[in-house]
């Protein structure tokens, strides 16, 4: 259904009634504003359908082993509504009304076949994603930001990028006011450990966002689903009055209120995937009189209607003689008049679309309008991400004190280390530890703070806000004071307290590498949890692959030399090598060291231990640090590249 945008490029020339020199000239040249485009906006899908592909049978099977199931989510939907009009899609659950707005906008992964036009227009996601907001049925916010803060650092993101301050927060407090959140606006929105605002208010932030752009056509999957009737009448009276100041507004719901009914201007309901009933809501209740399903006095007729359109599934009995209801329901509708005025009201409009229209169009599936730059959306990422953490005690003291409650029981196992032979190995120790906890303390940290940010990130990469690139450097600028101020505190006692090497550049070089390990460790972990969303999976990959790389590359517990090639090539591409040779390099050139009759082997000093383990540290030491700068770049790198292979998943 969708076209690629060279698909469309072609189409420029071919289906516009203009000459193409013409074209050209106004798509390169021409200045568009709003009063450019047509007034009466619509949104029309025609026979649209979607379907997944489902593998049957366990997962250890393989590929080949296991047959694949076609399931159809949404079979020949069509509607059509315009700019004024409320239209409510109804269904059950599971009847595939969040596919139908995925479909809608274009964020559905599966093979849609169908058509989906904007001002009568055949789109491509894009043009569609242009105009339309979509509130997805989760509020994905962060808890530790107001009212007010979230509203602007959103209006920063989304809103051109030539408004000012003043433009922004003019347009915050009006947002505020329209979705009356006045009276909590400076209220924290909360989650489940500190309260906030209430579960309707966070709704309505959730679409108090999405109005920020003014869009035209507006998406909301399940905006009342957790109100009170109150909140939720007085939520789709806005949603109304929204509409029918000219937007086209669609909503979801499953469990409508009666009270509803009046202020929806079209309804559909789903069953299954296909329409039982598209049309204008004060018809429903004539249209299923004529199909004998009179509405019951007294009943509430949203409800009565989304009940006969469902499969009652508690026994087979029930179950075959409310499918076959079902399926009357769909026959019947698609043999309607009020279905045959839907698809000719669609044909029809579409078959003269406007030329200037599709000219302004075509230019808008490449071209986003003012879209804030690079450095204002890094800097408002950066600056939410540092206000959301100052926020939260425990995860500011988490970030910045953990890796000193490893401290005592280092210091306090080895105390202050001696010159004795046997003060090798706890040297070595230290230097293994010293490699070890940093970067495990990251994994904790990360797991713990960065899966908000990266929810957050999946919803506004989606609206093409800014890019994994932006987000993740935002991420990383704004991990590393803490993690300067945390190795610091570290190594700043460790080294002191167990007397190693007493110089200033030995000090300087030890906590350089454990500031690197700490932040290694962070990225590796983002890695992670780019591929995997569940924290906990996400948490026992991250610790196994820093801990297994230590005890392989480090060469603390078995020298590197011994190991089988597979574990030496290994090495070589890991960070735990390069930071384990700076660290003994470090420590044992000429360390003088004591030995007694008892001692039945004596090292003079450290140089002896490093000719025999770490013949070249010394003179790598500066290829050593490159490598673990190089290390730390790439895996930023490729963290971006996990998220951007891996995709945003449909987080509604
Ligand atoms: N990618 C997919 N793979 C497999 N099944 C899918 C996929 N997308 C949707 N479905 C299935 O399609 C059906 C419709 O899902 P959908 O979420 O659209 O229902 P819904 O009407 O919004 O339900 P609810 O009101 O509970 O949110 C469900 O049975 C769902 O499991």
């Amino acid at each position: 259904m969708f076209r690629t945008h060279r698909d469309r490029g072609m189409d420029t020339t071919t289906i516009f009634d203009v000459p193409v020199n013409y074209v050209l000239g106004r798509c390169s040249f021409g200045d568009f504003d709003d009063e450019d485009e047509p007034t009466a906006t619509t949104l029309s899908v025609l026979n649209v359908s979607y379907v997944v592909k489902e593998w049957v049978g366990p997962w250890w099977r393989g590929a080949c082993f296991r047959s694949i199931r076609h399931k159809i989510v949404v079979r020949d939907v069509c509607l059509h509504a315009k700019a004024g009009q409320l239209t409510a899609i109804l269904g059950n659950s599971g009847s595939g009304k969040t596919t139908l707005l995925d479909i809608i906008s274009g964020r559905v992964n599966g093979r849609v076949t169908g058509k989906v036009y904007y001002n009568n227009i055949e789109c491509t996601p894009d043009i569609i994603n242009q105009y339309t907001s979509y509130v997805m049925q989760a509020d994905r916010l962060l808890p530790n930001l107001t009212v007010r803060e979230t509203l602007t650092y959103s209006a920063r993101l989304r809103l051109p990028g030539n408004l000012n301050a003043f433009d922004i927060e003019d347009k915050v407090n009006r947002v505020i006011i329209e979705m009356g959140l006045k009276h909590v606006a400076d209220t924290r929105i909360g989650g489940t450990i500190r309260r906030g605002i209430s579960g309707g208010e966070r709704r309505r932030v959730t679409i108090a966002i999405q109005l920020l752009q003014n869009p035209k056509i507006l998406l909301l999957d399940e905006p009342t689903s957790g109100l009170d009737s109150f909140t939720a009448r007085y939520l789709i009276s806005n949603l109304a009055d929204m509409a029918h100041n000219g937007k086209i507004v669609i909503l979801t719901i499953h469990q409508p209120r009666s009270d509803l009914f009046k202020m929806f201007d079209q309804v559909g309901i789903l069953s299954g995937g296909q329409m039982v009933y598209f049309g204008a809501s004060d018809y429903m209740l004539r249209y299923f009189s004529d199909q004998e399903y009179p509405c019951p006095q007294f009943a509430n007729p949203l409800d009565y209607f989304v009940g006969l359109a469902s499969i009652d599934r508690r026994n087979t009995e029930c179950q075959e003689e409310t499918a076959e209801r079902v399926n009357k329901l769909v026959k019947n509708y698609a043999s309607s008049d009020t279905y045959k005025e839907t698809v000719f009201r669609i044909i029809e409009d579409t078959m003269k679309p406007s030329t200037r229209w599709q000219l302004l169009t075509a230019r808008f599936t490449t071209v986003r309008r003012n879209q804030p730059s690079f450095f204002r959306a890094l800097f408002t990422l950066l600056s939410r991400m540092t206000v959301h953490i100052l926020r939260d005690r425990p995860s500011y003291m988490s970030r910045l004190l953990l890796l000193s409650l490893f401290v005592p029981f280092i210091c306090v196992f080895l105390g202050h280390l001696k010159q004795t032979q046997s003060s090798v190995q706890d040297r070595i120790g230290l230097m293994y530890q010293s490699s070890q906890v940093p970067p495990y303390v990251s994994v904790l940290n990360a797991v713990a703070l960065f899966p908000p940010l990266r929810d957050l990130y999946y919803r506004e990469y989606r609206d093409g806000l800014y890019s994994t690139f932006t987000f993740l450097i935002a991420y990383c600028m704004h991990t590393l004071p803490f993690t300067l101020i945390s190795s610091s505190i570290f190594s700043s006692v460790v080294y002191w307290v167990t007397g190693l090497n007493p110089t200033t550049s030995g000090f300087l070089i030890y906590s350089a590498v454990v500031f690197f390990l700490n932040f290694w460790g962070e990225m590796v972990t983002i890695v992670i949890m780019a591929i995997f969303l569940n924290p906990a999976i996400a948490n026992s990959t991250s610790a196994l692959i820093a801990s297994a790389s230590g005890l392989m590359a480090s060469g603390f517990l078995r020298n590197l030399q011994d190991m089988i090639p597979v574990f030496q090539w290994f090495a070589w591409g890991n960070i735990f090598k390069y930071a384990g040779e700076i660290l003994v390099a470090n420590e044992f050139h000429n360390l003088a060291l004591t030995c007694t009759q008892n001692d039945t082997t004596c090292l003079p000093n450290g140089n002896f231990y490093l000719d025999l383990f770490y013949p070249d540290a010394v003179d790598n030491m500066r290829r050593n640090f490159w490598a673990i700068g190089t290390m730390v770049i790439a895996t930023i790198l490729i963290s971006v590249g996990a998220f951007r292979i891996k995709g945003v998943p449909n987080l509604h």
